[in-house]
């Protein structure tokens, strides 16, 4: 029935003020009315209308989406919309496009890489978006390690110009979004030769397009790589191709920030470490994390909604059936993905605070935090996107059949965020990375340089490889430092064990190359832990609103038990607990989801996503589903008329018998 709320029931259940939390999840009141505001002026202009994509070919998602896109940014400009609100406005339009790679990428690197002068003359373009950029690092033959990019930038002191050039097949860009068929420029990555040195990887601003009839300029090949998974999705995004062939760019289009090539050709190179031009890289995998916990959640209200609107079996004498969120094995793959996707924000929230602390260091020359953040960045883009692809395929099984109707809006969302383990570093890769940060702490133990930061527990080897874990009732697993104490002794002691094997192999790089398996189970472990720890950080500080702290209680140690659950092989062969503690923490988990249960709608509830946002029948804010299942289904092309074409081409004959005699 139209206008009824079908989970009335279960919201008037909940047992804390959902408006109190919805300022937690928004991080701020501030930015809860910039959220609401904005989600809802988007839900409401027909411009922004997307539930017709899947039905759009692929020139009409492209052109589509330059509608949208050309539509948000007139506007921000003509509302005068704040950077804060623009960025929710691209959001809430939901539909992947060159916009992201403008704002997230092209002018974050040139803001970071470019020297004053550089920004003073690309960034006033590009603010404008007179320019449209892009940002062209990953080739054809080489997207994760960086180091083997082929595509050169060879000086030529004659002329002041750099040359590019892509001397084989496999160097040419290929992958950049925007590049396809929208972006005028680029900031390319590509070897930078000069005097016959080659000095490595550097950035370059690079036109591509002419900015009057948009062709490309001589010397550059150019278009779009083709269709990406999923039908709709990621394919409003043109993702492109780029070759040069002996393009020249004068000097001043090297970013030079952090190295410069001097008129006559001297390269110098400044004082701060080479990794900083992977800077934007380290920026946007920051923004990442607070994606996934937004991705996470779209999944799990549509999930939580539909599993409390969908009942099956248990009815007795003819009377209703249960909700399917009642069965506890629905609750225990449905309430660790919602306690997730809140423990996914606050490591968000912190992440943002570490990264802003790092850029003002790196401002001041101190270099000291930058290897932890990287560190941090990387494995917990790493961590929170696998678990988030995973738990939206998990969202989609849990509500049965008709989560795989594109009109459940989880296919869709799948096939847009599953990428987001592959973008910005490849999810393996980038797990390698925080197993180097460990081994190189654990290597450093005892020389009197205590650990510092998300390692800091590390100083406390001692007690953490000899302590037993003291729990000994179910209550326990919900003392704070028991739960740190466990994943603190199982993250440490698997980083101790692999440090002790990569010790036995005389070469340290063929070691790491054996241990490789071992290395990104010690990384992950070390990442669960920040996350566990930064839940318990949140849930010990300040928090108000009724009964909200109750629940993120609940949700925070929901969170760590099941990953106890989930990894307790690495837990039981650490000795970080034992088999009995184990089956304690099954039980304190099963209570815990018991008091989710009757506020489960509602904490899904304090996301705030218009239906627009979520974009799903099952995901509906008033449980109307079944009505809006036959409506989706009756606007599929195919219902157009009750007999399909092709019936007298196909159907009638067969049925008939009458085909035509068959040759072979
Ligand atoms: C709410 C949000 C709203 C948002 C709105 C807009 C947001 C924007 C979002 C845009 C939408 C997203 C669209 C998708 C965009 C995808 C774009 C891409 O994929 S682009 C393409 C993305 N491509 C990739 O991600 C490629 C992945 N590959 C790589 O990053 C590198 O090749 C590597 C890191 C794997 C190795 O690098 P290599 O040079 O071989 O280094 P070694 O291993 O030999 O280590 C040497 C030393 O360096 C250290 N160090 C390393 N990195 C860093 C760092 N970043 N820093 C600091 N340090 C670093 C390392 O620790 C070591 O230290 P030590 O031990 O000596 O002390
Ligand atoms: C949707 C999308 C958008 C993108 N947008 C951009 C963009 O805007 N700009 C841009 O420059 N790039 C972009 N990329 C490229 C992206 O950054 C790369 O694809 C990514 O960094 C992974 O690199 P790769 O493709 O070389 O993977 P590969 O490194 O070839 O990975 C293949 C497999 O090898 C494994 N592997 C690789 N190296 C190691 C190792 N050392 N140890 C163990 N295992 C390893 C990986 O785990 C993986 O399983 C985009 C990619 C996608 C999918």
């Amino acid at each position: 029935m139209e206008g009824v709320d079908h989970l009335a029931d279960e919201r008037n259940k909940a047992e804390f003020n959902v408006d109190d939390m919805k300022i937690i999840w928004a991080g701020s009141r501030h930015a809860f009315d910039v959220s609401n505001r904005i989600s809802r002026f988007v839900a409401t202009d027909p411009v922004f209308e997307k539930s017709n994509r899947a039905l759009m070919t692929r020139k009409e998602l492209f052109k589509n989406t330059l509608k949208k896109s050309v539509y948000a940014w007139k506007i921000i400009k003509e509302l005068r919309l704040s950077d804060e609100e623009g960025i929710k406005l691209r959001i809430f339009m939901d539909q992947p496009g060159f916009l992201d790679l403008h704002w997230g990428m092209f002018v974050p690197a040139i803001k970071g890489q470019g020297t004053e002068e550089q920004q003073q003359k690309w960034l006033s373009l590009a603010n404008k978006m007179q320019i449209i950029g892009c940002y062209a690092q990953t080739e054809l033959g080489h997207g994760s390690n960086v180091q083997g990019l082929e595509t050169t930038a060879t000086f030529d002191p004659k002329t002041d110009q750099f040359i590019m050039h892509s001397p084989t097949q496999t160097s040419s860009k290929w992958w950049p979004g925007g590049l396809g068929k929208v972006s005028t420029h680029a900031v390319v990555y590509a070897r930078l030769i000069t005097n016959g040195k080659d000095h490595g990887v550097h950035g370059f601003i690079v036109q591509l397009r002419s900015l009057d009839d948009h062709s490309p300029l001589p010397g550059i090949t150019i278009g779009d790589i083709g269709m990406k998974f999923g039908n709709g999705a990621y394919n409003s995004m043109d993702n492109g191709f780029l070759m040069f062939n002996q393009f020249r760019i004068p000097r001043d289009q090297m970013l030079m920030r952090l190295s410069k090539v001097t008129r006559e050709g001297k390269y110098i190179a400044s004082d701060v470490p080479r990794q900083l031009v992977y800077g934007t890289m380290v920026s946007v995998r920051q923004t990442i994390v607070s994606k996934a916990s937004d991705a996470l959640a779209r999944a799990v209200c549509i999930a939580t909604r539909y599993s409390a609107v969908r009942r099956q079996f248990g009815s007795e004498n003819g009377g209703i059936e249960t909700q399917v969120i009642d069965y506890k094995t629905q609750q225990n793959r449905l309430f660790p993905l919602l306690a997730s996707a809140y423990a996914f924000r606050f490591v968000g929230e912190w992440l943002k605070w570490l990264y802003t602390d790092v850029t003002q260091r790196l401002e001041a020359s101190d270099f000291v935090t930058l290897p932890e953040a990287h560190a941090c960045t990387a494995g917990l883009k790493s961590m929170t996107t696998s678990a988030t692809s995973d738990g939206i395929e998990e969202c989609r099984k849990l509500c049965g059949g008709h989560g795989y109707l594109w009109c459940s809006g989880l296919p869709e969302l799948f096939a847009v965020y599953v990428p987001a383990c592959t973008y910005e570093g490849d999810n393996v890769v980038l797990q390698l990375q925080v197993a180097r940060f460990l081994m190189k702490t654990v290597s450093q133990l005892g020389s009197g340089k205590a650990p510092a930061g998300t390692t800091a527990y590390m100083g406390r080897a001692q007690h953490l490889l000899q302590c037993r874990s003291g729990v000994q009732k179910a209550e326990d697993w919900l003392n704070p430092s028991m739960v740190l104490e466990a994943f603190e002794s199982r993250a440490l002691r698997m980083a101790i064990t692999c440090a002790k094997n990569l010790s036995k192999f005389e070469n340290q790089e063929q070691g790491f190359s054996e241990l490789l398996a071992d290395l990104v189970e010690a990384a992950i472990a070390h990442c669960q832990l920040i996350v566990v720890s930064k839940f318990i950080a949140k849930i010990e500080g300040e928090i108000e609103g009724k009964g909200v702290k109750k629940q993120l209680k609940n949700l925070c140690y929901i969170y760590a038990l099941h990953l106890l659950h989930k990894h307790l092989g690495d837990f039981l062969s650490t000795n970080s607990v034992t088999p009995e503690q184990a089956s304690l923490a099954s039980h304190q988990l099963r209570s815990l989801y018991s008091q989710v249960r009757p506020n489960a709608v509602a904490l899904v509830d304090a996301f705030d996503y218009t239906d627009h946002y979520l974009g799903s029948v099952l995901g509906r804010y008033d449980g109307n589903v079944y009505p809006k299942l036959f409506e989706e289904a009756l606007k599929d092309p195919l219902n157009d008329s009750v007999v399909p074409d092709g019936y007298h081409e196909y159907i009638r004959p067969l049925i008939k018998q009458n085909f035509p005699s068959a040759k072979l």
